[in-house]
């Protein structure tokens, strides 16, 4: 079967790294901006469509992080514009072939609209919870969603472990939780990220929030090694020591922990299109570490990172992926099934579907009536 737009749009997908605000299209927030204008609101700010450049073959860095402080957070302050944009987030994805998605966001708060950091995690929880029941309703689930919570690393400790009280209070629970506690029934986080610029904070100031986390049942993903300033041994070592279920980025990662991370076979997500066009990387797509990475026992998610600044969705990075290293179909498949071992739950839903799609793919290309490979 040939590997063209098609096939990997409805290749069933898992997206493992999501930036919520990074996702967020520039229609979807040109949508939000007409609407503030009209109520008198945001008149200093640019129009959405002038502001973020599509298709661009490079984002600087340094303009990359202040561009959410200074302008896309301006936006999206209140209740009704998170949800409108979380929404179309969801959409997009499903769209996309994605059956499985873990969005991140930092909790953040807006004086100016009087929205808590709670009011965020909530309004993003319930698009969410609604999204899957949507689906459930609908008799046929086509995407399942889940929360992770952010720490960002210009925080406090005292800020990181206010996000992880926020995902303990959302956090998933395949039952109502006993015991009078305060979490949701309707919960939807799984786990924790730390984000933000690399070049800013001392990780080790996290430590207590990580560790809670995992008292908590909390996974836990940290972008790793996306620079070469967060990639020294000494900072590595630290993240390491809170057992952290995934990594992500994991661009300048010295020889000596690349072999830790072997050894734990930790999943990795990878952002071809985020680490080439912000030149994390050098070389290009053929020099991208993928390659190295696909050779080992590690599970793989191909992520996007933040669909909305660097344009590529999901489909397009596996796309990218067959183009630049040679992968054939069922290669592709394989790839989607490494994702699957990587998730923080819906793991063995989401491979169902992609055994389906296993079988008809054998079907249609040998004629075979079974067989899951
Ligand atoms: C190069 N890739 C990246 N590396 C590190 N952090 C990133 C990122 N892309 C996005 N973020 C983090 O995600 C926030 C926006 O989404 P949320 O408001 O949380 O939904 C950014 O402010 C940044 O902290």
């Amino acid at each position: 079967m040939e590997v063209d737009k098609d096939f990997v749009t409805r290749l069933p997908k898992a997206e493992l790294h999501a930036h919520l605000t990074g996702s967020v299209g520039r229609q979807t927030l040109h949508d939000v901006w007409l609407q503030k204008r009209a109520d008198g609101q945001c008149e200093d700010l640019e129009d959405p469509l002038i502001a973020i450049n599509p298709g661009m073959d490079f984002v600087d860095v340094m303009s990359f992080f202040p561009l959410f402080d200074t302008y896309v957070y301006a936006l999206l302050n209140d209740v009704a514009s998170i949800k409108y944009a979380a929404k179309r987030v969801i959409e997009e994805f499903a769209a996309d072939g994605v059956v499985y998605l873990e969005l991140r966001t930092t909790p953040r708060e807006c004086i100016e609209t009087g929205l808590t950091k709670d009011d965020y995690v909530q309004a993003v929880n319930s698009v969410i919870a609604e999204a899957n029941a949507a689906s459930i309703k609908d008799g046929f689930r086509n995407i399942e969603v889940r929360l992770l919570l952010s720490i960002d690393r210009k925080m406090t400790a005292e800020q990181a472990m206010e996000v992880i009280d926020l995902a303990s209070k959302y956090q998933f629970t395949p039952k109502t939780s006993s015991c009078g506690s305060q979490k949701t029934t309707s919960g939807q986080v799984v786990g924790v990220d730390l984000c933000g610029n690399p070049i800013r904070g001392d990780v080790a100031l996290f430590t207590p929030a990580f560790r809670r986390a995992k008292d908590l049942n909390l996974s836990i993903t940290i972008h790793f090694a996306e620079v070469p300033q967060s990639g020294t041994i000494k900072e590595l070592q630290v993240i390491l020591s809170w057992e952290p279920n995934r990594l992500g980025h994991v661009v300048h990662v010295p020889s000596e922990i690349k072999e830790v991370l072997k050894q734990r076979k930790i999943g990795l997500e990878l952002c071809l299109s985020c680490n080439v066009l912000a030149r994390l990387t050098t070389g290009g797509y053929e020099m991208h570490h993928f390659r190295e990475w696909s050779m080992t026992e590690n599970p793989i998610a191909l992520s996007t990172d933040d669909v909305g600044i660097f344009g590529s969705p999901l489909s397009n990075e596996y796309l990218l992926a067959a183009h630049y290293f040679k992968l054939g179909s069922q290669q592709l498949i394989d790839l989607s099934r490494s994702a699957a071992l990587a998730t923080f739950a819906g793991k063995e839903r989401l491979i169902r579907l992609i055994d389906q799609f296993q079988s008809k793919y054998n079907i249609e290309t040998n004629g075979e009536i079974s067989g899951d490979k």
